[in-house]
């Protein structure tokens, strides 16, 4: 036993691994698994390297050698593996180094960025006459504070262009990449230490000599032991998988002493950080057989989704103890199980003002109001709000409403409201919306009585749950460390739902966090989104405001293109076109995104008559996996595509023309209602990975770039 050592990997490592061939990746898998029960053993050959002090070689197989660093006295971490021979003849070409910010361990490969070692110091592509340097107006000691590699400084001194930084992008350690990227972006280095240093930064002071404290900080290595490295080695295992930004891994495994929220623009790994916070507390269970998480969002093919990846990504272990539902079933189910006689059909809330024109004309005839303020006053009010009683609804704060209301108004209103809840219940029927606040009620009742379900709550695109369903929420789990971990950006709130979670009994003050890293767009279709959203202030769920800043992304591609119509048969024709363009490929890797179902048919007809194989994307998600993806913007939440067209960007669409008739009569619902038809434009257009085209016909869209009234 005496024999044993420890051997971690450091991710850079791990992603060198990931690219060797699968047999190979076995052949690290053993030699790991041997070096561990003894790393003396004679066939491993484990050797100082050109005395250096704590650089190792070891062999893996015939021609494949690994280089550790050897931090502690049976201690080592696994930097690299690769062909003998080509890595670790010569060893000035690595520089390690623990970061002063982070404290974890940083392996540079100098020669990888195209580096000629001489001697200590490093000399990089001579600068031409006229080149600015990039980063000239940040000195070295401001770059350092901000956690820049120290031993790049040289090199990071010659870069002149975006290409130039981009051959960065693989081999930088990852703070340095999202340092320099931001400063490149524009952003101040009083934005860059605040939004990217500050969350990194280890909670105590860092000693950058010590690697047997460094190599302990999750920020240096993912896989520790033998189940993790098996878990890396399976099929088909996508990088996030693996692969959490440090700022990331820092929110899963963070303790809070109560609900906890991350914030952050499309596809900075929001749900990402959801699935592995779900599996990290799943860790911390005592052995049971029972289902103490809830892990739940608002649209139904979410919550499919959440439950595949969860169970790629915890097996069944992790599944077994995780209810994953989506929050109206959830609420639909509190209320079978607490409330028998309730009614049984549930109907669609985009029907309520309708039901409420049928209602007055059929049962009630003249009033003061009409069926629109009536059915967002019930809506937004008096269901908005949860509020259960006719005293509740007097005192009730009504702030997106455009018209106020006596005592005597309201009054009516609440017994009109009644009236139409006991017309609805005399069909067997009632609204979703109606269905949560009951859920909440009897959730409440159950938690007053000592009763919960759950010990801790998950919540991914928390910015489009009502106050009813956080009221239910609350009262599922107890008020404990750890019991609430909500993920959404409200900048993506497409349904009517704004809340305050503090008045709901859900204070996340000071455990608000925010991610900033795009992984799924590239910069230049961010550039348009951001375009898009530019003006507009959103809230922060708790009564604040939140804006993007910091957000950006690594990757590159086309410009977006942007392109008009005359007519909408014209326009259907520049979609065919562009998916010839595209090379038609029919993978399910390209999809066609427009404002109506109106227009989504037509779309489906048109590709039909190309001979192209549309496929619906319905309330559960695409209805097949390949075939060109076409569906509403609405269904477009948290899908992901490479390629996306949105069609019919045209004003009367986007924003829809009903809307305008609030302008004059209720500005403040004018301005909500503008403001959600833009964060739909603004989802649809950040689920494209690569290329995203926006068409139109007739006059654009004003919230297009170059467009705006
Ligand atoms: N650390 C990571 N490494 C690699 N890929 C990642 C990482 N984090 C997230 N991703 C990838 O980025 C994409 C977006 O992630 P995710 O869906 O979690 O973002 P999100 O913030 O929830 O997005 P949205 O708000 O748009 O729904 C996914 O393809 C995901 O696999």
């Amino acid at each position: 036993m005496s024999d044993q050592a420890s051997l971690l990997i450091i991710e850079r490592a791990e992603r060198e691994i990931l690219q060797l061939a699968p047999a190979d990746i076995g052949a690290v898998y053993k030699f790991m698994h041997k070096f561990r029960n003894n790393p003396e053993q004679p066939g491993l050959n484990l050797k100082m390297l050109h005395g250096d002090s704590r650089l190792m070689s070891a062999r893996v197989k015939r021609d494949l050698r690994a280089l550790l660093l050897h931090v502690g006295e049976r201690e080592y971490l696994l930097i690299g593996v690769d062909h003998r021979g080509s890595v670790y003849d010569d060893l000035s070409k690595y520089a390690y180094q623990i970061n002063r910010i982070t404290g974890g361990i940083e392996i540079v490969d100098l020669d990888a960025i195209d580096l000629q070692p001489v001697g200590d110091s490093i000399v990089g592509r001579a600068l031409r006459p006229g080149d600015k340097p990039l980063f000239a107006d940040f000195t070295d000691a401001q770059l350092v504070t901000l956690g820049v590699s120290e031993p790049l400084l040289p090199r990071i001194r010659q870069l002149v262009g975006e290409d130039d930084l981009m051959t960065l992008l693989d081999r930088a350690p990852q703070l340095t990449v999202d340092v320099l990227f931001a400063l490149f972006d524009g952003r101040s280095y009083e934005e860059v230490l605040e939004q990217i240093t500050q969350p990194v930064r280890a909670g105590e002071t860092v000693d950058v000599e010590d690697f047997e404290a460094a190599v302990r900080r999750p920020v240096s290595q993912v896989a520790t032991d033998d189940e993790a490295l098996k878990f890396m080695l399976a099929e088909s295992f996508s990088s996030w998988q693996v692969f959490l930004h440090p700022t990331q891994r820092r929110l899963v495994e963070r303790r809070y002493s109560g609900p906890a929220r991350v914030g952050g623009g499309p596809g900075t790994g929001k749900t990402i950080v959801a699935l592995h916070r779900v599996v990290h507390l799943a860790q911390q269970l005592p052995a049971g057989t029972d289902k103490p998480i809830l892990l739940t969002t608002f649209n139904r093919n979410l919550a499919a989704d959440l439950r595949t990846r969860l169970s790629t990504l915890g097996g069944d272990a992790v599944l077994n103890r995780v209810e994953v539902i989506n929050v109206d079933r959830l609420a639909a189910r509190v209320v079978a199980e607490l409330d028998p006689g309730a009614p049984k059909r549930k109907l669609d809330d985009g029907q309520v003002p309708q039901l409420w024109r049928k209602f007055l004309t059929t049962e009630v005839g003249e009033t003061p109001w009409d069926a629109d303020f009536l059915a967002s006053e019930w809506e937004q009010v008096i269901l908005g709000q949860a509020l259960a009683t006719r005293t509740a609804y007097f005192r009730a704060r009504r702030p997106y409403r455009g018209r106020n209301l006596t005592r005597i108004e309201r009054d009516q209103v609440w017994e009109l409201s009644e009236r139409f809840v006991r017309w609805l219940a005399a069909q067997d029927s009632w609204t979703w919306r109606q269905v949560a606040v009951r859920a909440a009620a009897l959730e409440t009742t159950k938690a007053e009585a000592g009763s919960r379900r759950f010990r801790h709550v998950v919540v991914d695109e928390a910015q489009d749950l009502s106050a009813a369903h956080w009221r239910m929420l609350r009262a599922m789990a107890p008020s404990a460390p750890d019991d609430m971990f909500l993920t959404g950006d409200t900048h993506q709130r497409i349904y009517d739902h704004q809340v305050t979670l503090g008045s709901l009994g859900i204070n996340i003050r000071g455990r608000s966090s925010r991610l900033t890293l795009s992984y799924r767009t590239t910069r230049q279709i961010l550039a348009t989104a951001m375009q898009i959203m530019s003006g507009e202030t959103y809230d922060d769920l708790d009564g604040g405001q939140e804006d993007l800043a910091g957000y950006r992304s690594l990757l590159r591609g086309d410009s977006p293109i942007l392109c008009g119509a005359s007519t909408w048969s014209e326009e259907r024709e520049l979609i065919a076109a562009q998916l010839a363009e595209w090379s038609m490929p029919l993978d399910g890797s390209v999809a066609v995104c427009v404002p109506t179902k109106e227009l989504a048919n037509d779309v489906a007809a048109t590709l039909e008559s190309e001979g192209i194989d549309s496929v619906e994307i319905g309330p559960d998600g695409p209805k097949r996996p390949d075939g060109v993806h076409v569906g509403t913007m609405h269904r477009f939440k948290g899908l992901e595509y490479q390629r996306i067209i949105i069609a019919g960007v045209s004003d009367g669409l986007v924003p829809r023309q009903v809307i305008n008739r609030y302008r004059d009569a209720d500005p403040r619902r004018f301005k909500r209602e503008q403001q959600r038809d833009r964060s739909l434009l603004f989802v649809a257009a950040t689920r494209a990975r690569d290329d995203l085209a926006i068409f139109w016909h007739g006059t654009p869209s004003p919230f297009l770039p170059g467009n705006r009234q």
